[in-house]
């Protein structure tokens, strides 16, 4: 019955929460059965506000004063090598935004040794600087640990991954290592709309699910209703919830044994030590000393120093110069074996070589590639040029570096009359584009401009054929537009959660942001959960921002791709003297028209140059002027040396100025500098 109701699942979309999921048959997730240790579990769990609870903290200090050692690499070599694949377990974290999943992986690592207990370790697991800054987990990581548990060494390989919607591929694509997940939730929180979408998915492939509810070590903590909600929203065990605070680690001790009691080794049907290697690149990165460094899941058999493997799309072929384990950062091992996760060094330096979701092998072995994985399909566009004189190639270089970080980004060249050449990148949405842009800025800084985001409109002609537009500057209007039939929009379906005072505002929200099909749902809990199509321009123009200023920050959004609607909309172009600045087009739908071309128009005004001749800005939509402002030429004192008495003279100087002028205007080619395209297309 399970099986049935798990396969109806697979592929469920959002719709499925507001009838078929909610009134199916009770599901329970096979894994209470398994469960030997739950009852020695639940007996020492601290509960807030007992006896105990006041002392939790020295859980800490027992931790702190006999940490578990850190093992150097020939003991790491030794201890792995004697795990048997039944004792491998990999499993990733799964959560909304901020509800702890980082400061859980950094707790799970002390107390089992790969990092040092004793210094204050903040989220060990976010490598990137913008992942610190920013406090966000943006890359999936992967971390090894060794855990003995009754006398047996256990292989954990944890996956702590990014909650924000923009990251799913990362979180999707980790999951096709993993056989089970935490699913974490915030006590003074409760479930909200990322939790929704990323049980769906770890449910829909299969994992199997340890509900844990975190801080609650907060005053607000309200752990009795967070129950509630795990049970009713997802029809997992109140008995099975583990209650945690990642912070003090209160409690953190008693997943490690439910880990191996509950989620199982990977499937030994899929993984063979024995057979010839086969081992999935689940991502990558680059190295300035050694070049580019590969995560891989090893499928089958092994892989070690100086063996000669190639790419099974690409029949490139390799010595690997290293392999080894992440713990927390890079250790060299002699050998990688099958059911591991773990990185390879194919000692090359270029980027372009290596594709996510592609299998290695052995020269010369004849075995199927695996799988590969779902391809990133991006909903914002944004182009990005080098300011002036900047070496192209140089930064097209460096820019690959980035990409091979994140494989998620689609990148390809093209040209802009005012910028030149350059790159159009596709992102997942808008924060990552958003955070892409920030890694980008903070390399390339003044060198790069970044075009405003845009999403992939779609054409129809009257001959039949279809064109999804990604650049503005190419949205058919004019002549061309007499061969349209028809234009569409991407939409997306948007889950949001709120408390429920807030339905009234946020349904006003929805319609000023030409939001349709809206469905309610009021959860016991005195949230509202809400479903509606937003086009996906209005999402990247801050609907997120403008969801939390109505709800007071108390809502929480997560969405999925909701289709192409029909749609009235028009390229806006703008022109300086007449000339139109294509890097500057936009599409934009006929209710925003008016607004924004009045309101584009004059912030450009601010940025161009005075000239020694009038400059005319205007802003032109469906053939039409929509907005127009002009810049004064620079006025010459060519009075300044003149008597004043001598009028005849004043006149004709002023003439012949004028006349000089108009001359200039029409031949003036109005520059405008890269800080200008800057400064215009910056919007904070
Ligand atoms: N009081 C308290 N705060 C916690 C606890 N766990 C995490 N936090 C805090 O919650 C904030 C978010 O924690 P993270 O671990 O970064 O959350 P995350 O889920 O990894 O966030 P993303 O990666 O951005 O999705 C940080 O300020 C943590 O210090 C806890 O048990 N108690």
């Amino acid at each position: 019955m399970i099986n049935v109701v798990r396969s109806q699942l697979r592929g469920l979309r959002y719709s499925n929460l507001f009838n078929g999921f909610r009134n199916s048959t009770r599901i329970r997730i096979g894994i209470r059965n398994n469960c030997t240790i739950r009852d020695g579990i639940e007996d020492s769990l601290i509960t807030p506000h007992s006896d105990e609870y006041k002392g939790y903290l020295k859980y800490n200090v027992d931790n702190k004063n006999n940490p578990t050692p850190i093992l150097d690499n020939n003991e790491l070599y030794e201890r792995i090598n004697k795990i048997p694949l039944k004792n491998y377990r990999n499993f990733i974290i799964v959560a909304h935004v901020d509800h702890g999943k980082s400061t859980l992986s950094d707790r799970l690592l002390e107390l089992t040794g790969v990092v040092n207990p004793t210094v204050d370790n903040k989220q060990v697991l976010d490598k990137l600087d913008v992942e610190r800054e920013r406090g966000i987990t943006v890359k999936a990581q992967t971390v090894s640990m060794i855990y003995n548990y009754k006398g047996e060494d256990y292989m954990f390989h944890l996956v702590d991954s990014p909650g924000h919607v923009d990251f799913r591929l990362e979180v999707v694509r980790s999951y096709a290592s993993c056989q089970g997940a935490l699913l974490l939730v915030d006590a003074s929180e409760g479930i909200k709309a990322q939790t929704v979408a990323n049980f769906y998915i770890a449910y829909s492939m299969n994992l199997h699910l340890i509900p844990i509810i975190n801080k609650i070590d907060l005053d607000t903590a309200d752990i009795n209703r967070a129950e509630e909600q795990i049970e009713e929203t997802f029809e997992l065990f109140r008995d099975d919830i583990v209650h945690v605070s990642a912070k003090t680690g209160l409690n953190v001790k008693y997943i490690l044994p439910k880990i191996i009691e509950n989620i199982p080794p990977p499937n030994e049907d899929k993984y063979h030590r024995e057979k010839p290697l086969r081992a999935q690149i689940v991502d990558s990165w680059y190295d300035s000393y050694v070049g580019v460094i590969m995560l891989v899941n090893v499928v089958d058999g092994k892989i070690k120093k100086g063996d000669k493997v190639e790419f099974c799309q690409s029949g490139e072929k390799y010595d690997i110069k290293e392999v080894g384990i992440m713990y927390p950062d890079r250790r060299e091992l002699p050998e990688l074996v099958a059911g591991q996760v773990a990185y390879v060094i194919p000692g090359f330096k270029d980027a372009n070589k290596v594709s996510v979701g592609d299998t290695l092998r052995k020269v010369g072995s004849k075995v199927e590639a695996l799988a590969g994985f779902e391809e990133p399909k991006p909903m914002v566009f944004v182009g990005a040029f080098p300011a002036d004189g900047t070496d192209f190639k140089k930064m097209e270089e460096s820019l690959q570096h980035l990409f091979l970080n994140d494989r998620s980004v689609v990148f390809q060249r093209t040209t802009s009359n005012a910028l030149g050449q350059g790159w159009k990148l596709g992102f997942l949405g808008s924060l990552h584009s958003s955070i892409f842009k920030e890694r980008l800025e903070k390399e390339h800084g003044k060198n790069l401009i970044i075009t405003a985001p845009t999403v992939p409109y779609k054409v129809k002609f009257k001959d039949g054929s279809e064109k999804i537009i990604i650049n503005p500057d190419e949205f058919p209007d004019g002549t061309k537009k007499s061969q349209v039939i028809e234009l569409s929009e991407p939409y997306v379906e948007a889950l949001m959660t709120f408390p429920k005072e807030y339905t009234g505002a946020v349904m006003t929200l929805c319609e000023n942001n030409r939001g349709m099909n809206n469905e309610l749902q009021y959860l016991s809990n005195g949230q509202t959960l809400m479903k509606c199509l937003i086009p996906t321009a209005h999402l990247i123009d801050d609907f997120v921002g403008k969801l939390k200023g109505v709800t007071r920050g108390y809502a929480s959004l997560d969405y999925e791709d909701g289709g192409y609607y029909l749609s009235d909309i028009y390229k806006m172009e703008l022109l300086v003297n007449g000339e139109n600045i294509d890097a500057l087009s936009t599409v934009l739908h006929k209710s925003q028209i008016e607004k924004c071309g009045r309101e584009f128009v004059s912030r450009l005004k601010n940025f161009l140059r005075i000239e020694q001749f009038e400059v005319i800005i205007q802003a032109r939509a469906n053939g039409r002027i929509i907005a127009r402002e002009t810049i004064k030429a620079r006025r010459k004192d060519v009075l300044a040396k003149l008597h004043a008495s001598d009028i005849s003279r004043r006149k004709k100087l002023l003439a012949k100025q004028k006349a000089g002028k108009s001359q200039l205007q029409s031949v003036g080619r109005v520059a405008i500098k890269g800080e200008a395209f800057q400064a215009f297309l910056r919007r904070d």
